[in-house]
């Protein structure tokens, strides 16, 4: 099976969170289940660097302002097609940001271009490799099936779309619509217009053979007014055709057996050695005899962080520390630094830190994750397999891949961590305050250790969805 993955984020060269690290272990999983799944990129500076000995595969005239090419390579074991063209992707930093924090003013073309070329590696394949699916994720790949639509020769290519956010919709004003080589005759409700303007994801929600989210009650969810952001009319209608699969995460990147970031361990009677450490290392207390929770995040409002701000009290007075790493609204930033300056129990890291994440999953008792929606989520899954008790809100993924230690959970040992709903600081302040008090026993803390770290979190079995959704498409 060829597939070939769309995406504006790739591990290890550009990734800004979660959709990086999907796109990024896809193929891997995909090989063994006979899927050859290729990646086409953005040429950032990051991902042309990477790319020691690139071949040119193909030649654009006119991408939307400039010319460009395709090139074509090995990195870290995934086989990339890159697009090369300066005046759309030659820019530092963040793939979506300018050095001021906002959108780069081009980006429905940027991204029109990632979309432009996939069409055309669909319909002409390239180095006589032509893919029979393309596999698109999130806005930035929304529009691979209006191009599709107009490209001779890519009719038989079938379409899946990946929603790992639907916050972000890719809008953009009609007067862009030329520009955006997009057929006018398609700018109605049931196509990519959106509220009288365009959006990339509705292009594709509307225009894909298949679309996947990635935890199955964040698929029921979108299609609720609470979730689904004024799409969930949209997933209503297509219902029949999506479906919810899980993430899973690299098992040899987060391995506490085999993590080179810190000291390995087997089972959860290695983790004190990697507290002690976490402990010096943010200068938290030895003394403190309460869990020391840890939060890696995306500094925004999905995540609630705010709600931890007001729901602490409930974890300091019962003797616990808190420890942050994390980037994103420089209000969240700055009232996190601000808690950490005036309260001891509190540890703050700003910014992105892939070593410190690994230490702080390892060092930690519990991690906290109180999104206010969560497609998925991979921190709640390190935290499994790290034997790092996960405190969850009740919601998408985080509902589907934590089991509550409610009385009967715990009587049967099944529990892995701690869900609340709703997702209120009140809830939370409960949440935390049951956390505490499981903690204080050590037996079903290590229960609770044990069950977590024998959960399954890999790629196995979502890698059979995938093959199995391709199989189908391919064979109707
Ligand atoms: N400061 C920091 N330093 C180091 N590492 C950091 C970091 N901040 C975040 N990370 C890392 O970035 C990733 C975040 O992934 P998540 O899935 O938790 O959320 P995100 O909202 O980005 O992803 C979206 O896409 C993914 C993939 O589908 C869904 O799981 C999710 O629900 C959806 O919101 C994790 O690997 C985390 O460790």
């Amino acid at each position: 099976m060829r597939v070939l993955s769309v995406a504006s984020e790739c591990a290890p060269l550009v990734k800004t969170g979660g959709l990086a690290d999907v796109v990024g272990a896809l193929p891997a999983a995909l090989a063994p289940e006979g899927v050859g799944m290729r990646v086409l990129l953005p040429g950032y500076p990051a991902v042309t660097g990477a790319l020691a000995e690139a071949r040119q595969v193909a030649v654009e005239d006119d991408l939307f302002g400039g010319a460009g090419r395709l090139l074509a390579g090995r990195v870290a074991g995934l086989d990339l097609l890159v697009i090369d063209a300066p005046h759309l992707f030659a820019r530092p930093g963040n793939p979506y940001l300018g050095a001021d924090g906002h959108d780069w003013p081009d980006n429905p073309e940027r991204f029109a271009a990632l979309c432009w070329m996939a069409a055309r590696i669909g319909a002409e394949g390239v180095e006589g490799w032509r893919p029979q699916i393309i596999h698109a994720h999130d806005w930035q790949a929304g529009f691979v099936t209006e191009y599709l639509r107009r490209m001779p020769g890519a009719q038989d290519v079938r379409t899946v779309l990946t929603i790992h956010n639907i916050a972000f919709t890719g809008a953009t004003d009609p007067g862009r619509l030329h520009g955006l080589r997009l057929d006018p005759s398609r700018f109605h409700s049931e196509g990519y217009e959106f509220w009288g303007g365009i959006s990339a994801l509705k292009a594709g929600l509307v225009g894909a053979d298949r679309l996947t989210t990635v935890s199955p009650r964040y698929a029921e969810e979108l299609m609720t007014p609470e979730f689904g952001m004024g799409l969930d009319g949209v997933m209503r209608a297509r219902r029949e055709v999506l479906s919810g699969i899980l993430n899973g995460i690299d098992e040899t990147v987060w391995n506490p057996a085999g993590d080179a970031a810190i000291r390995p361990y087997r089972t959860a009677r290695g983790k004190p050695a990697n507290k002690a450490a976490l402990r010096a290392e943010l200068d938290l207390s030895e003394d403190a005899d309460g869990p020391l929770c840890v939060i890696v995040s995306r500094m925004t409002h999905q995540k609630g962080l705010d709600l931890v701000l007001e729901a602490l009290p409930a974890l300091l007075e019962a003797g616990g520390q808190l420890a942050v790493l994390g980037s994103g609204e420089p209000g969240l930033e700055r009232a996190f630094l601000d808690l950490a300056a005036q309260v001891p129990g509190v540890a703050v890291r700003i910014g992105y830190d892939e070593g410190l994440s690994h230490r702080m999953i390892a060092g930690g008792d519990a991690i906290l994750v109180p999104s206010r929606f969560e497609p998925c989520g991979l921190t709640q899954l390190y935290g499994l397999r790290y034997g790092t008790v996960p405190l969850v809100a009740l919601t998408g993924g985080l509902a589907d891949t934590v089991i509550d230690a409610s009385p009967a959970a715990l009587a049967r040992q099944v529990a892995t961590g701690v869900q609340f709903s709703p997702v209120t600081a009140g809830a939370l302040r409960n949440a935390l305050t049951r956390l505490c008090a499981l903690y204080r026993q050590p037996k079903a803390w290590s229960r609770l250790q044990a069950n977590a770290m024998a959960q399954p979190v890999g790629w196995d079995q979502s890698a059979r969805a995938y093959a199995a959704l391709y199989a189908d498409l391919t064979a109707a």
